[in-house]
């Protein structure tokens, strides 16, 4: 049986290129990790010819794509492209036991019936003062701590505080110290989720030992703190009249999931077509708020970081962002965007979509497939998996010439399906998929994005940042290379632009 894990058999698919899932192994491990090396080094020169290879793992075959077609096909077929049910298939790891079924991880019926009530709760804006108070404290943070700052931290800090008061209106105070227990608690919680070790050998979680067993522990803690904070929003809608439109605009996710939930736990919950689904429990409930956590905080800060690092090697990039911003806000040291001059700083988002292109922070989004399917001359079989390598995909100079530049004009005009080659843009509508594509992008996307843009302008207008002069950093980001690709010793130097 072992040998069996280990030894591919022959595959008839036509003959994809091979590569030894070793391979892959040593370069998530190795030490100075780097994900542009590896994708420059491994994955790119695999998939040049056919845009597609496969690796034996495991005893099934995984099979791994950069071209934008292809992945077109997974994004959008997802009765062939399904969810890997990781809390049905290895249901003791440990991202299975914190979030089991949820938005992210169910298919067909399940996902619907989760969908019907997270859903509605993402159909919203946010205004920009929602960031107020925690880009102030920031602010005091980078002003106080600015040499060599840690920025990945400040960036987890503020990300935390951030989703910590929509998602449920807690205070995690991750701004104003680093040593709550809560925020103990759920900073271990979020990082044992992504731990590489645990994501290539999994069946480790049967057994876990020290500080495995303590995230364990602290996993039990986070979900009594999550069912303690939903039992007291039911009592506290139960006591009153239905939410109004007014108060619904400002609620956090959980109480609109929780308004939600008990609507459809009354009349019953359906899908388009008028049949009966699934209906959520309050475990269900629990594990999408603890979802929400675990895909979104972690996520928006290493992209902060990557885009924080594009600016510090890219000065003048840096500089034009901050004209601009300052072109819209003006430049009093207390200037805050409204919601209308935050909608017309919309083309900073070329910058945040370059730095999300070039440096994907979630490495490969995957599927199991329930059926055979046809990509170019290839026959993949039932039951691979297939991932698209999203780094592959977005550095793939097909799509961007010369992908190792920042340059944040290719995104200028908006993908064409024609794409006709300009200097530095041949996108095509799926080559950029930093969230996703299809029916399964990621539900946060509008306001990761929101965030990334207020940030960034809030950041060039009161700093200038650069890195030390003997950060590794200038010349190749070191990163982790799987899963979510984090900074690794990021240190920047932040001057503050106005005297206080
Ligand atoms: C820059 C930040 C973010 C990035 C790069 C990102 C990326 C992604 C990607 C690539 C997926 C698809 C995964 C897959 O199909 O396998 C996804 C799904 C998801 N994301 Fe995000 N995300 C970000 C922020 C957020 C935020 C802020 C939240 C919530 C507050 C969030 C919640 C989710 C959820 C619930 C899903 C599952 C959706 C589904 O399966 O239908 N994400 N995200």
């Amino acid at each position: 049986a072992l040998l069996r894990l280990l030894v591919p058999p022959k595959a008839n698919d036509g003959g994809v290129k091979h590569i030894s899932a070793l391979k892959t192994l040593y370069w998530t491990f190795k030490p100075y990790p780097s994900r542009r090396d590896m994708c420059e080094q491994v994955d790119m020169p695999a998939l040049a010819a056919t845009g597609i290879v496969r690796s034996w793992l495991w005893g099934r075959w995984m099979y791994k794509i950069n071209d934008a077609e292809y992945a077109r096909q997974l994004f959008l077929k997802t009765s062939v492209y399904q969810k890997i049910e990781l809390h049905n298939l290895i249901p003791y790891v440990f991202r299975a036991v914190a979030a089991g079924g949820n938005l992210m991880t169910e298919n067909g019926d399940h996902f619907k019936a989760h969908r019907l009530i997270v859903g509605p709760s993402f159909r919203r804006s946010w205004p920009a003062s929602t960031f107020r108070v925690h880009l102030g404290k920031l602010e005091r943070i980078i002003r106080a701590d600015g040499h060599e700052l840690d920025a990945l931290h400040a960036c987890r800090r503020l990300t935390l505080d951030v989703l910590g008061q929509i998602i449920m209106g807690a205070d995690f105070g991750a701004l104003d110290n680093t040593d709550g227990e809560l925020l103990e608690i759920c900073w271990d919680v979020v990082e044992a989720g992504i731990e590489p070790l645990y994501l290539v050998f999994p069946f480790l979680d049967k057994y876990p030992l020290g500080k495995r067993a303590r995230s364990f522990a602290n996993l039990r803690k986070f979900h009594r703190f999550i069912e303690r904070t939903i039992q007291a929003k039911r009592a506290e809608l139960a006591a009153r009249e239905k939410l109004g439109d007014d108060e619904r605009d400002r609620a956090d996710l959980l109480t609109l999931m929780i308004e939600a939930h008990e609507y459809t736990k009354a009349h019953g919950a359906f899908d388009e077509n008028g049949k009966l689904l699934p209906s959520m429990t309050s475990e269900e409930l629990r594990n999408n708020t603890i979802i929400f956590f675990v895909a979104g905080h972690d996520a928006t800060a290493y992209s902060l970081s990557h885009l924080i690092t594009e600016l510090a090697l890219h000065p003048e990039i840096q500089q034009q962002a901050r004209e601009r911003v300052i072109s819209v806000l003006g430049d009093g040291p207390d200037a805050f965007p409204t919601d209308a001059q935050l909608a017309e700083l919309a083309d900073l988002d070329m910058i945040i979509k370059e730095s999300l292109r070039k440096n994907s922070t979630v490495s490969d989004v995957r599927r199991q497939l329930t059926e055979p399917v046809t990509l170019g001359p290839f026959t993949l079989p039932k039951g691979a998996w297939v991932m698209v390598d999203l780094w592959a995909m977005q550095n793939n100079p097909k799509y961007y010439p010369e992908p190792e530049q920042f340059i944040p004009e290719r995104f200028r005009e908006p993908a064409k399906a024609d794409a006709a080659a300009t200097t530095h843009n041949t996108q095509t509508p799926f080559s950029w998929a930093p969230f996703s594509e299809g029916s399964r992008k990621c539900i946060g996307h509008k306001f990761a994005m929101l965030t990334q843009r207020i940030v960034l302008a809030m950041l060039v207008h009161r700093f200038t940042w650069t890195l030390p002069a003997d950060s590794p950093f200038l010349a190749k980001p070191m990163t982790s290379t799987s899963g979510l690709i984090s900074p690794i010793g990021l240190k920047v130097n932040f001057a503050p632009r106005h005297e206080r």
